[in-house]
C-alpha cells in the first residue's frame, strides 16, 4: 500500500514509510548563542502569557512521586498502589532503584554532549531531511510566523532495527552508536517492567500493554537547550504532551528545566541524581480510558548554563487501533474513540503543538 496523504504542515507521507511529517528547517539556536550570546530574536520571544514565570511565583513546590522499581519488580503491594495514585493523579513520576548502571547513564550523557559539541558543519550532515522528522533540527516547525523553541535536537528511531535510519546516525561519532544501542536495551527492559506493573492495574495480565503495543517501538529525542540571556521571556519546549505510550526522560542532574503542569499551574521537577522520570502519553491515556492522564508539559531555559535531557519514547505499531480496553470500561463510559493509531499520529504531528489539543481528536464528542 502506498497511498499518499497530504499533510496540513504540507508534508506528504507515503504510507507504509516511516516518514511520518516534517518540520521547517529553523537556524541553530546553539550556534545563535556561540555568535551572540545577549540577543534573543524576536521569533523566540513567547506571548506573555506563554512565558514561564519566575520561579519565585511557583505557589508551591509540591514534588512529583518516587516510585523504586526494585519493590515494584517484587510485587510490593505498597509501591504499586504508589504508582497507581502517580499515574491517576500526577501522569508524572521519578523512578529510582532502576538498576540501569550509572556508568551506562554516563556515557549517553556524554555522547549526547559530543554530538552537540561537533562543529555546526559536522551536525548538519545528520540534518532533518523533507518529509522526515528523525535527524538533526527541530520538531513541530510548521510555519513561518509560529513562535520558536529555545533548543536544538536530534530525533532517531533506536528500536526495531529495522526502524532506525542510520544515515542519521553520527557513527563517526566515537562511542555514540554503542552507547545509545546499550542505552536503549536497558531501557526496554525498564520500560517493560513498568508496563508490566501498569497493565495489572488495569485490570489485565502483566503482558496485556506488551500485547496492545503488537510492535513496540522506540525512538529517542536528545534535546540542547543553550544558556539563555532572557530566561523568562522564551522556552526550551512548548507545552505538549508526549505521542506515545510512556516516555523515559534522562535529564541533567544539577538544572532544573522541566516544568508540569499540575492543578493548572507550572510545576518544576527536580532532578534526583540518576533517576529517570517516566510520564503517561497519550497511547495509555486511550487505552485506560483517561484514567491515567497524558500530562502536558514544557522545559524552560538557564540563563547561565546549557541544559541537556533525552527522553525516550515507546511507540505502539502504527496500524492498531487505538481506543480504551474493556476492563477500563467496567465502572465508567468509553470517553474515547477507537481510530487507528497512524491517523492519529499524522493528526498530531500535521501542527503546532498546542498543550493538549491534539488529544482532544481522540476523545469522544462532549467528553472532556
Ligand atoms: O527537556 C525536557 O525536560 C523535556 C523534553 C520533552 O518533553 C520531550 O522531549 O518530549
Ligand atoms: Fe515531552
Amino acid at each position: 500500500m502506498d497511498s499518499e496523504v497530504e499533510l496540513e504542515n504540507g508534508g506528504i507521507k507515503v504510507d507504509g514509510e516511516l516518514g511520518w511529517g516534517k518540520s521547517l528547517p529553523v537556524p541553530s539556536v546553539q550556534e545563535m548563542v556561540r555568535n551572540d550570546s545577549e540577543f534573543v530574536p524576536e521569533r523566540y520571544i513567547q506571548e506573555s502569557k506563554d512565558r514561564p514565570l519566575d520561579s519565585t511565583f511557583c505557589p508551591k513546590f509540591n514534588e512529583i512521586p518516587v516510585i523504586d522499581l526494585t519493590l515494584l519488580i517484587n510485587g510490593d503491594e505498597d509501591e504499586l498502589d504508589k504508582l497507581d495514585f502517580a499515574c491517576k493523579e500526577w501522569g508524572f513520576f521519578q523512578i529510582i532503584n532502576h538498576g540501569v548502571p550509572e556508568e551506562v547513564l554516563g556515557e549517553m550523557k556524554a555522547v549526547v554532549a559530543d554530538f552537540f559539541n561537533l562543529p555546526l558543519e559536522e551536525k548538519k550532515k545528520y540534518a532533518m531531511a523533507e518529509n522526515d522528522l528523525q535527524g538533526y533540527g527541530q520538531a513541530y516547525v510548521v510555519s513561518e510566523d509560529q513562535k520558536l523553541d529555545w533548543g536544538d535536537l536530534i530525533y532517531l528511531m533506536t528500536s526495531p532495527l529495522e526502524a532506525r535510519n542510520m544515515k542519521y546516525w553520527p557513527t563517526t561519532l566515537s562511542g555514540f552508536k554503542e552507547a545509545v544501542e546499550e542505552y536503549s536495551r536497558e531501557i526496554e527492559r525498564v520500560s517493560e517492567e513498568i508496563m508490566a506493573s501498569v497493565s495489572l492495574l488495569m485490570g489485565m495480565d502483566k503482558n496485556g500493554l506488551k500485547r496492545l503495543h503488537v510492535v513496540r517501538k522506540q525512538s529517542m529525542r536528545m534535546n540542547y537547550y543553550p544558556p539563555c540571556s532572557k530566561p523568562d521571556l522564551v522556552l526550551g519546549v512548548s507545552p505538549h504532551s508526549d505521542g506515545g505510550s510512556i516516555t523515559l526522560l534522562l535529564q541533567d542532574d544539577d538544572i532544573t528545566g522541566l516544568q508540569i503542569r499540575y492543578k493548572g499551574t507550572w510545576l518544576p521537577v527536580k532532578p534526583i541524581p540518576n533517576a529517570l522520570v517516566v510520564n503517561i502519553g497519550d497511547v495509555v491515556e486511550a487505552w485506560s480510558n483517561g484514567m491515567y492522564k497524558s500530562i502536558e508539559h514544557r522545559a524552560v531555559t538557564n540563563e547561565n548554563k546549557a541544559r541537556m535531557s533525552i527522553a525516550t519514547f515507546v511507540i505502539p505499531h502504527e496500524g492498531i487501533e487505538l481506543g480504551p480496553v474493556e476492563s477500563m470500561m467496567q465502572d465508567q463510559p468509553r470517553m474515547y474513540k477507537t481510530m487507528k493509531y497512524l491517523d492519529y499520529i499524522i493528526h498530531s504531528l500535521g501542527r503546532k503543538m498546542d498543550g493538549k489539543a491534539h488529544t482532544n481528536f481522540l476523545k469522544l464528542e462532549n467528553k472532556s
